[in-house]
């Protein structure tokens, strides 16, 4: 996929005041370099998204990506949907985001229909879901409304339905938390950002990202009620759970 934008600098300079991030227009055109050199395995788990909706896209069903910034898992999902009648509904609730997803979706010929919806994930509803993908956007969520999110997913989702849920985790021991943040951080660096690049960004984080712990995710997925999960991925702080109804 060539999303043909721009290099990230977003952090690149020294700022006096860094405030929290947000997925404006300068972030929105930079996105497709950013999350690949800031997300660690971001490539395979978009190559898995597209093998997950080959194989768990149920006809006439619908197929959703929650928080789908340009489009990333949207496009593995319809390179991988083969059964007839799908719709894969992409959210986000960034104009720049949705804007730039739109044109970029332009180039992508499916047979599969795309309704690109700019709304808050925790507003919707949803129905007669098969594949449901949330790759890195149940963090940014209020940590209070990360429960019924998942509740409202599982609601909407068919038997035999495939939630993958892609997120950045922290460790609830200390000495893994710190092993883990030091590796990504030379994992950042040899991605070309600087230190100061990656301390501004880690400031504009700040209670912006907040990440659950596997446990949190582990349990909040069971009490919803998904019968089955798997832990399939992860590398460093980054994981991916299939979670089945
Ligand atoms: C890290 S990006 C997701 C990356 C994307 N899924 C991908 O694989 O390329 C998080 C996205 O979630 C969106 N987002 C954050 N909070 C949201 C919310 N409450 N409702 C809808 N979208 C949200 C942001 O605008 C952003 O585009
Ligand atoms: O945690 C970080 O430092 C990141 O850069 C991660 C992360 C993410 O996981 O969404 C944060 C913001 C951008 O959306 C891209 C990557």
């Amino acid at each position: 996929m060539d999303h043909s934008g721009d290099i990230d600098n977003v952090f690149a300079h020294y700022q006096e005041r860094v405030s929290g991030f947000v997925f404006d227009d300068k972030v929105a055109s930079v996105f497709d370099d950013m999350i690949r050199r800031s997300v660690p395995g971001y490539a395979t788990v978009l190559g898995m998204v597209h093998v997950f909706a080959e194989h768990f896209a149920q006809p006439n069903s619908n197929c959703y990506d929650l928080g789908c910034s340009l489009g990333g898992g949207t496009i593995a999902m319809l390179r991988g949907i083969k059964q007839s009648g799908c719709k894969v509904i992409a959210i986000d609730n960034s104009p720049a985001m949705l804007a730039r997803c739109e044109q970029i979706l332009q180039n992508e010929k499916s047979k599969t229909d795309v309704q690109l919806v700019e709304a808050d994930v925790a507003d919707m509803t949803f129905e007669n879901a098969s594949v449901v993908v949330c790759n890195y956007t149940l963090q940014f969520l209020d940590t209070t409304g990360r429960e019924e999110l998942i509740e409202r997913i599982y609601e909407g989702m068919l038997p035999g339905g495939v939630l993958i849920l892609s997120e950045k985790i922290k460790f609830e021991n200390t000495q893994e938390q710190e092993f883990f943040t030091d590796i990504y951080h030379d994992f950042k660096r040899l991605q070309g950002y600087s230190d100061l690049e990656i301390s501004q960004k880690r400031k504009a984080l700040e209670n912006v990202l907040v990440p659950d712990s596997t446990e949190t995710h582990l349990q909040r997925l069971k009490n919803a009620g998904f019968s089955r999960i798997h832990q399939w991925f992860q590398c460093v702080n980054f994981v991916s759970f299939a979670a089945f109804k």
